[in-house]
């Protein structure tokens, strides 16, 4: 096979008698209805178990690249499960593709993200309830799934649209084909759509309510209609992505990809983070800088969060229309001066309303890993990872509260302080996930804040 002596991987160039390889296709599915795989890759090749005995290594291929066979790709069909599909806009515009995935039909707000890679974490990013997220990379699928990059526990999005799907998946860490991973979790799929297009008509005219469709026995007309009678806006969407009770969160960030080691605080801080839809790596990061963390649901009164007594509160992510959830601005409003708190895209706006400003739905939001924000207490630029539809007002905001942050593609508020009340939220992603790590600093600034507390208080 090629392998030098001591190349650094655990290769050796001796004999072997014996080779068993396991051959890790995409998903077990995609195995039986593509027979005849080709393995391309075969560069992580590695030793599992080396007996004493070295005429006789077991090997196992944990990286390989699967490519559907040329008898498959010869009949023209692709190795997942296919029918016509509708993409029907309140515009009355209609969008002609191919389904994978679930089929069905769902209703959604449609929204463009420019992320060039990280689709596992945005389908499983909770602030997607809801909305149908169209991928401005034009290629999708190629890299699979993995057990790693989920930032939830389910896809809560109503619907993925793509302009073409991988039929072979490369890397390391894939267990399973894109294909297969939403058909299990029901999530409706299409592809062979011009997503150029479609971002456009959204960038000119703002988010579109659609509804996607396989079912052959709804007209056009009808499916307009459906989009035409649904609306996101004023829904409870939190409600239905929250967790049901209190749990303690204690995974870090996994030493592999952790970048930040020398940031541990020394000191442990007790977080209660409110699940608004919160993203696992949010906790991760929290984690790897030293806090404990108990997890509570959106509804968790105020009163018993105290009763906990934390060191600060995490007011976290979570999707659709801030005002639709006034229970939580309440709940935030009650706890605010309490304690050090930090809030993150829609825990900012709760908290925006929780000191009496305004939100407002933007035109077609913020949905990517490539937004640049200014950072005005430094002047650094951060390139960060962005979802949200709504916004802070900044203007309605009382005297004390700071700017501390903008998006530098429209000037827009992202981000607030206020000393006083032991406060700080960055509408963006500072856990990133997809996205880079630019802000990651954010959950020091925020450790930082509960030991100030902490001494003011001993
Ligand atoms: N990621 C989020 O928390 C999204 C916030 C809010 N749901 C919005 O769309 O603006």
């Amino acid at each position: 096979m090629g392998m030098n002596k001591n190349d650094g991987n655990g290769f050796s160039s001796e004999p072997q008698a014996s080779v068993t390889l396991h051959l890790v296709p995409p998903s077990a599915s995609m195995a039986t209805k593509a027979p005849g795989f080709v393995v391309t890759d075969l560069t992580s090749v590695f030793r599992s178990n080396t007996s004493s005995n070295r005429s006789k290594v077991r090997v196992s291929i944990v990286r390989c690249s699967v490519q559907v066979s040329s008898d498959r790709t010869a009949t023209g069909l692709p190795p997942w499960k296919q029918f016509d599909a509708r993409l029907v806009l309140e515009d009355g515009s209609i969008w002609r593709a191919k389904s994978f995935g679930a089929s069905g039909t769902q209703v959604g707000e449609v929204v463009f993200n420019t992320s060039l890679t990280g689709y596992q974490e945005i389908l499983t990013d909770p602030s997607y309830a809801g909305q149908f997220v169209l991928m401005t990379n034009p290629h999708i699928g190629n890299t699979g799934v993995n057990f790693d990059d989920e930032e939830s526990v389910q896809c809560f999005l109503a619907g993925l649209v793509i302009r073409s799907l991988s039929p072979s998946t490369s890397n390391w860490r894939c267990t399973e084909a894109l294909c297969d991973y939403l058909a299990k979790r029901n999530i409706m799929g299409i592809y062979d759509v011009d997503t150029r297009a479609i971002t456009r008509r959204l960038r000119e005219d703002g988010s579109l309510i659609g509804v996607l469709s396989t079912d052959r026995s709804k007209t056009d007309e009808e499916l307009l209609k459906m989009s035409r009678s649904w609306d996101i806006v004023g829904i409870d969407l939190i409600s239905g992505v929250s967790c049901k009770s209190p749990y303690e969160w204690v995974n870090t960030t996994k030493p592999d990809w952790e970048f930040n080691s020398n940031r541990r605080s020394e000191e442990t801080f007790h977080v209660v983070a409110y699940d608004f839809g919160i993203k696992h790596n949010i906790l991760k990061r929290l984690a790897s800088y030293g806090c404990k963390i108990t997890v509570v649901p959106s509804t968790w009164p105020a009163s018993k969060t105290l009763e906990m007594k934390p060191d600060g509160l995490l007011f976290s992510n979570g999707p659709g229309d801030p005002s639709a959830v006034p229970y939580a601005v309440e709940t935030v409003k009650n706890l605010l001066g309490k304690v050090p708190v930090f809030g993150i895209c829609m825990g900012h706006q709760l908290i925006g309303q929780a000191l009496g400003g305004k939100t407002f739905k933007m035109k077609f939001g913020h949905h990517g890993g490539n937004h640049p924000v200014r950072n005005l207490q430094t002047g650094h630029v951060e390139i960060s990872a962005q979802n949200h539809n709504y916004a802070v007002d900044p203007a309605s905001l009382p005297e004390g509260v700071e700017v501390t942050h903008i998006n530098l593609n429209d000037g827009s508020c992202a981000g607030l302080a206020f000393p006083a009340q032991k406060l700080m939220s960055l509408q963006y992603h500072p856990e990133a996930s997809p996205g880079p790590h630019d802000s990651d600093y954010a959950f020091r600034e925020f450790v930082e804040l509960m030991k100030q507390e902490k001494k003011v208080k001993a």
